[in-house]
């Protein structure tokens, strides 16, 4: 397999969460060109379970790769990037499928003992395909055993792994407000209820949730990330929509947010004028590494000569958090070396990593067979 074309033909396509349809053909038409009669295909949704019988199976294993792209322009310029304006992989879900492929052609060709189950996810950055697919009967069916998966990390040199026991990436809960008021004419502010300063105040205002409402040894993050409001420069603005997400180490610590959130929105009501919608969105569940996975997998990345660095929790979300919640296992950040991060128009992960991944996972894959 040459996986620079691969992941480039992947990284030309990306499509929102549940709308993976030609992210889903083309994975397919490729696993067409490598299967042999061990591989079974089910579908589900624009997601994909690919089973691989072992020789001699005593268990079954697997490995999770997200499909999704963002709702980002992409800027880096390169030949071969997105072909959809307005997306772009710019979380690694690219490299995480493509990584998925190399290691289902390598088992063709070095079989391993147990069954292995490749789950192309659909929709990691929203709503979330992880909890669905797991009540899924199909899913339940394969019924796995352990389960692993990794994310690129940009800031990690190529050849370097890192990851912990315990917590990896935080709880999560999308957070979008809405703001109803009276508007008006921009002349006269004071027969109207201004919902752009509504909005704006308010974002303000809850900054101090996380400052003065949560207890600072744990990690807590308050971000909104949009804020739209009116419709044009002479109109006082009816409505007002902030968007954004919460996370936190400890999962209780998303409830006292959100109970901070209602009642500065039950203030403002009063205040402003207004009324004020909330609504959570998708919520995830923390990853928490099972710690004799990551002992094991340590030995695995040394062996293999690769550097293992300890990691620190990140305030990242991940919806492989509901998969580790039912299966023990593990996730890894793999080093890729860009300049420009996660979430990033100019992410431009080192291609280099690809086949250290691919060998990475065959060699999990193979040392957790042979336990
Ligand atoms: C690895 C990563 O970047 N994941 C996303 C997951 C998003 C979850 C959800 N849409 C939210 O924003 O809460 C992340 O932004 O951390």
């Amino acid at each position: 397999m040459d996986l620079h074309n691969v992941r480039q033909h992947l990284h030309q396509i990306p499509e929102q969460g549940f709308k993976e349809v030609k992210t889903q053909q083309f994975l397919l038409n490729y696993i067409d060109t490598i299967k042999d009669d061990r591989v079974d295909i089910i579908k589900w949704k624009t997601g994909l379970f690919v089973k691989v019988s072992g020789t001699n199976s005593k268990k079954t294993m697997a490995y999770r790769a997200d499909m999704d792209g963002l709702p980002i322009d992409e800027q880096t310029g390169l030949p071969y990037q997105s072909t959809h304006p307005g997306f772009m992989h710019a979380c690694g879900h690219d490299f995480h499928m493509t990584i998925a492929l190399g290691v289902l052609e390598k088992i063709m060709d070095e079989p391993l003992q147990d069954d292995v189950v490749f789950i192309f996810q659909p929709a990691e950055e929203g709503p979330g395909g992880a909890q669905p697919i797991l009540s899924t009967s199909d899913f339940q069916s394969l019924k796995v055993d352990e389960i692993f998966s990794l994310h690129i990390a940009p800031e990690l040199p190529v050849g370097t792994v890192s990851t912990k026991p315990g917590l990896l990436f935080a709880n999560t809960s999308e957070l979008f407000i809405v703001f109803k008021g009276k508007g008006g004419h921009a002349a006269y502010p004071h027969l109207t209820h201004d919902m752009a300063v509504a909005a704006s105040t308010f974002l303000v205002s809850v900054q101090q949730i996380v400052s003065r409402r949560t207890n600072p040894i744990e990690g807590a993050v308050l971000t909104v990330g949009k804020m739209t409001a009116g419709t044009v420069q002479n109109i006082i603005a009816e409505t007002a929509r902030l968007e954004g997400t919460i996370r936190t180490t400890d999962p209780n610590t998303i409830q006292t947010i959100k109970t901070e959130i209602e009642a500065f929105a039950r203030a403002f009501e009063i205040s402003h004028h207004c009324d004020i919608d909330i609504d959570y969105g998708s919520n995830y569940y923390g990853v928490y590494n099972d710690e004799r996975f990551v002992e094991r997998f340590k030995e695995t990345v040394q062996s293999s000569g690769l550097t293992y660095v300890e990691a620190q929790e990140a305030m990242t979300g991940e919806d492989f958090g509901y998969f580790l919640k039912d299966i023990p296992g593990f996730m890894f950040w793999l080093g890729v070396d860009s300049a420009f991060g996660l979430h990033h128009a100019k992410l431009n992960p080192d291609e280099r990593a690809l086949q250290v991944g691919v060998d990475l996972v065959h060699r999990t894959l193979r040392d957790l067979t042979m336990k």
